[in-house]
């Protein structure tokens, strides 16, 4: 369309993440020529509930598109393609008419639809949805958030019956502000976290839709990873028509971005949460320990599929200890902490602030810190809420095992807070594997930059671009088996006394 005169050199990523925006510039060669920030408030209007404001995050997306180009003097027309990631499962229902969300977006974390989610359980429909989806019923996923809506919000059911509300997980929103209310398109990835699609046959399921009382008509059309969605609308600011052409859910970009192209490479992202996801090929493969079957991405006329278990608190934990218990200033201090001291002696803190998911899934626990004494310093307290994010790792990596019967040997790691070489270091040590760390650890608006690049010819196959992945440092096990043994019993043992004080 629009892209004239000079040559579009790079890919524009949009990473629409659960505390902040992203937008990042990428080059032919994978490498990052500028990036752009925002976070965005995070609303908690009950204990247990999580929601955002889909304006806001509109208006930060616009904000980082805007200070990208501007503080790296790239012109619009220099830009192939726009690639979008998202935190995923997060629903937000707008009128198709004015644009306006009619509440909140429900966030990922958010356990407002809990006893939605024990009412279909009580029905006997845990294998219907397993089966279909791949996913459990639990409060993490869209499908009862859009339930939720629609009967708390006065006259959205009739809105909705009528044909008057849209749905979408945040690529949904994006394209269609983007497109100016063109595209209502989602990704396999995505829609594959609804609890409403069918991951084998690859349908929005209307059996299901039925249990949740969801009309079929706010549903975004599905569509592969790696395609031109829309453009975007020639008023809005990049003053030309750039094709949307890759969108993937955060983790499965993060696969992708992470060359994880190949069936049993697995991954696993620190952000907000702590996702490993495992690339299972062509195979939707049951899990038996609490993982989800899951979309990696549809690419070239078919989908792949990964194993993915879900840490719901990780680098959420480090951001408590800054902002709620203010131990540290930065997240960043937390691995000088933790450093100070040689172990927790004996304190474990387990991070189950909106309950625990792979493989325990359990909506009722909260969190608890067990072990302390009249010696427990901040450093120990600090270091114990690292710890709990390669606990919760390993607990996610013996589940994989048992799945996919795959010992891994390497795991490829990303995420904010893979810059902490503590935990980094810890990691390998609890889990008796290579952690390696990529050079480029923004993996996650990589992947849908690839993805948005395949798409418009900017990387020619999936070959040049695992060639590009490189690593930055590797981390190898250094501890003794009998210490890294009994440390991981006493988080057992933890987690499993968190669980019995409901
Ligand atoms: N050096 C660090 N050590 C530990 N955690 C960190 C560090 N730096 C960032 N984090 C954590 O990483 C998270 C941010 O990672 P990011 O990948 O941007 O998350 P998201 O995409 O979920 O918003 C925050 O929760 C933060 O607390
Ligand atoms: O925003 P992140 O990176 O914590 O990712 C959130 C996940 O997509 C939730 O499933």
């Amino acid at each position: 369309m629009a892209i004239t005169g000079t040559k579009p050199s790079y890919i524009l990523s949009l990473d629409q993440g659960t505390t902040s925006s992203r937008a990042i510039l990428f080059n032919q060669k994978g490498s990052i020529v500028h990036t752009a920030q925002k976070e965005f408030k995070q609303y908690f209007p009950k204990p247990g509930w999580v929601e955002h404001d889909a304006n806001e995050i509109w208006l930060s997306i616009q904000g980082v598109i805007a200070a990208v180009l501007s503080e790296s003097g790239v012109q619009p027309a220099e830009i192939a393609g726009i690639g979008i990631t998202n935190q995923r499962e997060t629903a937000v229902v707008w009128d198709r008419h004015t644009g306006m969300p009619v509440y909140h977006a429900i966030v990922w974390q958010s356990r407002q639809t809990a006893d939605i989610c024990e009412a279909l359980k009580a029905q006997g429909l845990s294998d219907l949805f397993r089966k279909r989806t791949g996913l459990l019923i639990d409060a993490y996923f869209s499908g009862t958030k859009i339930k939720w809506i629609l009967d708390h919000v006065d006259g959205a059911r009739e809105k909705a019956e009528r044909g008057d509300l849209l749905f979408g997980t945040m690529d949904t929103w994006l394209i269609w502000k983007l497109t100016g209310g063109k595209a209502h398109v989602t990704d396999y990835s995505n829609a594959s976290r609804t609890l409403i699609y069918n991951i084998h046959e690859l349908k929005w399921d209307e059996e299901l839709l039925g249990h949740l009382g969801i009309p079929a008509s706010m549903l975004p059309e599905v569509r592969s990873s790696s395609e031109v969605y829309g453009y975007t609308q020639e008023s809005f600011f990049f003053g030309s028509a750039i094709p949307i052409a890759g969108a993937a859910g955060d983790q499965q970009a993060a696969l992708f971005g992470q060359a994880c192209f190949e069936k049993g490479m697995a991954k696993n992202t620190y952000g907000t949460g702590c996702f490993m996801l495992m690339n299972t090929g062509n195979h939707a493969i049951p899990s038996r320990s609490g993982l989800l079957t899951t979309i990696a991405w549809g690419l070239n006329g078919k989908v792949e599929y990964a194993l993915e278990g879900s840490i719901f608190v990780a680098g959420s934990a480090i951001q408590w200890l800054r902002d709620g218990l203010r131990m540290i200033k930065s997240a960043k201090d937390s691995e000088e902490y933790a450093k100070r001291v040689a172990s927790t002696d004996g304190v474990y803190v387990v991070p189950a602030f909106v309950g625990l998911g792979t493989p325990y899934w359990d909506s009722d626990v909260r969190g608890a810190v067990f072990g302390l004494t009249r010696g427990t310093s901040k450093e120990h307290f600090i270091r114990a809420t690292l710890e709990s994010l390669a606990y919760q790792t390993k607990d996610v990596l013996q589940a994989m095992e048992d799945d996919s019967g795959i010992q891994l040997t390497k795991l490829r790691v990303d995420g904010g807070a893979v810059k902490n070489d503590f935990l980094m270091q810890f990691q390998s040590d609890m889990l008796g594997v290579t952690v390696e760390r990529p050079v480029i650890s923004e993996t996650t608006a990589l992947g849908a930059a690839f993805l948005a690049g395949l798409a418009v010819g900017f990387w020619k196959d999936q070959a040049e671009i695992a060639a590009q992945w490189q690593v930055d440092e590797a981390f190898e096990r250094e501890m003794e088996t009998e210490l890294q043994k009994s440390l991981y019993d006493g988080w057992k043992k933890a987690v499993n006394a968190a669980m019995a004080f409901k």
